[in-house]
């Protein structure tokens, strides 16, 4: 079987995958979803909500549950940063299409982010940006086919980028 046209983004939050994810779907004639938003669907409330209420181990819980679950080929897949805790939930992801990794330096992602304790970042209390940072880095190449580096390049840069490292892709399996 095929497999579908889908393209899925992860990395850290302020990365870009939201607002590169609808570029790219409008580029590549896809439709568009932000995993974020399909939590906070199916749990009728924020995920600032749901971790404010609940914890952050429940909502990376919820959100596994959620990518576990999805069926979306055809689509430009925004993840959320905290998406690759969850093995059974990329692995539900990357059966519809390549993952992407939106590679931005801690320094970077600093510069882009300025309210790192009321984002609504799925971490342990007490934990650093830094910590978080390291911890991730490592997860987000695990499952990455692509990695497009983000530093020094604006949204049309990392769109151009990352549309000719999948026609490199492309041309190199056939
Ligand atoms: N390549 C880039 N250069 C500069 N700013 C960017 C770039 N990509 C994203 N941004 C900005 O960073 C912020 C976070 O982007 P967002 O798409 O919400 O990231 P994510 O979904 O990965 O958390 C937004 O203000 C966005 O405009
Ligand atoms: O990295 C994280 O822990 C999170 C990132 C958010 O998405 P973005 O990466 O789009 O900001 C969202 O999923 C949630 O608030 C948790
Ligand atoms: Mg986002």
């Amino acid at each position: 079987m095929k497999k579908s046209k889908s393209l899925v983004l992860v990395g850290m939050p302020g990365a870009g995958k939201s607002t590169l994810g609808v570029l790219l779907a409008k580029e590549l004639a896809l439709d568009f979803v932000d995993t974020d938003v399909l939590i906070q669907l199916r749990e009728n409330r924020t995920l600032q909500e749901i971790l404010n209420e609940t914890g952050y181990l429940n909502l990376r819980r919820i959100e596994g549950e959620v990518i576990e679950s999805a069926c979306l080929p055809n689509h430009v897949i925004a993840t959320g940063g905290s998406a690759v805790y969850s093995e059974a939930g990329m692995k539900n992801l990357a059966s519809f299409g390549p993952v992407v990794f939106l590679n931005c330096s801690a320094d970077e992602l600093r510069r882009r982010i300025h309210n790192y304790d009321s984002r609504g970042i799925a971490k342990a209390p007490g934990q650093s940006f830094e910590e978080l940072f390291e911890e991730r880095q490592e997860l987000y190449r695990k499952y990455a086919d692509i990695t497009v580096d983000c530093d020094d390049r604006d949204l049309q840069q990392v769109l151009d980028q990352v549309l000719a490292e999948l026609e490199a892709a492309d041309q190199s399996r056939d």
